[in-house]
């Protein structure tokens, strides 16, 4: 089916301890100019969760679900797994690659965009871990995955979900992480947020109103990032007498940090103090769908 001899399922990473979290933060913003209260902030969310970031067991979770579709669909490939910025590291997880024989292998990103921090960047940690690693098998990154039906299906089932617990006219709210208008192909990742948008929301309430909007955002104030912020648009939608929303975070794989605490405590808090009725969507995290895209991006590759 495919000249690959493994898959690689490459993450972001996130600490599984308290005392992980400030090297963590420290790999996430080296020379990235954030400042340092923005840090310190983020630090107390990753605290407020005893300093364990979800996002590496639901990376375990969703490699083991890749096996689980491979093997009852007769792909017979190992599955990898590496982060960018915590253990294990893909450094770490390419020189495991070679030792096992591993020449050439597809990865999947926990990303479903193009972009720079959602794509580009990625191909950059690829190109550096393998200078790292003597004799590192090739890896060719899968193409980005937001218009596909792995992806689309399972946000439109969980947003027909969201919906069926709120009141009759609630507003749709999709999200995903800012970025800074400064970074390359800025607008491409905005462009398929918005087609990607627009899919699930014409599937999962036909004619009803949306918004596009953004969260997490952590550069200087003078710095122009996407907006609008989700906090001031959620402020604006109850001035203009909204009273529901289902809140869809598009922009995810899964329920991270930026999921569990910038939407589940800060958003939902704010909304409740608005008196706005709130419910967030689930991510795809590992719904069977979802898990299956791999194969099916193998499945159109060389
Ligand atoms: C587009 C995008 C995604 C979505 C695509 C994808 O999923 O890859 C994403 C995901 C994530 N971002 C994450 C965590 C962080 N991102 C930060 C900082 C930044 N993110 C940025 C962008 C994105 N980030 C940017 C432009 C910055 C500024 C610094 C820089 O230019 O790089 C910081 C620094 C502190 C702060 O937030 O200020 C942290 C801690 C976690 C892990 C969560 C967990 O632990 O569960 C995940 C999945
Ligand atoms: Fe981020």
């Amino acid at each position: 089916m495919t000249s690959y001899d493994a898959l690689l399922l490459l993450s972001f990473g996130g600490p599984e301890g308290p005392e992980e979290v400030i090297p963590f933060l420290e790999n996430v913003t080296r020379g990235r100019n954030i400042p340092k209260e923005r840090l310190e902030e983020v630090g107390e969310h990753y605290f407020l969760f005893g300093g364990v970031s979800p996002i590496n067991q639901q990376c375990r979770d969703l490699k083991a679900a890749i096996e689980a579709d491979f093997a009852a669909n007769g792909v017979d490939l190992p599955v990898y797994w590496g982060n960018r910025n915590w253990d294990p590291y893909l450094a770490d997880t390419l020189r495991q690659m070679e030792e096992d024989g591993i020449r050439r292998a597809a990865a999947f990103v926990t990303s479903a965009y193009s972009g720079y921090s959602t794509n580009d960047q990625y191909l950059e940690d690829i190109a550096r871990a393998r200078e790292e690693v003597p004799g590192a098998p090739e890896i060719d990154k899968l193409p980005v995955y937001a218009d596909r039906p792995g992806f689309v299906e399972p946000f439109v089932d969980a947003t027909k979900d969201a919906l069926s617990r709120l009141p009759e006219g609630a507003r749709l709210v999709f999200t995903a992480h800012s970025v800074p208008l400064s970074q390359p192909n800025q607008e491409l990742y905005a462009a398929e947020l918005h087609t990607a948008a627009q899919t699930v929301a014409r599937r999962a309430a036909p004619g009803a109103p949306w918004d596009l909007v953004y969260q997490s955002r952590s550069g200087p104030p003078s710095q122009p990032w996407l907006d609008p912020q989700i906090t001031d648009h959620l402020e604006e939608l109850h001035g203009r007498g909204v009273r529901a929303v289902a809140v869809v975070p598009i922009g995810f794989v899964s329920d991270h940090m930026e999921v569990r605490y910038d939407l589940d405590v800060e958003a939902a808090d704010l909304a409740a103090e608005l008196g706005l009725a709130f419910e967030r969507a689930a991510t795809p995290a590992t719904d069977p769908r979802f898990a299956a895209l791999p194969r099916h991006l193998l499945e159109g590759a060389s």
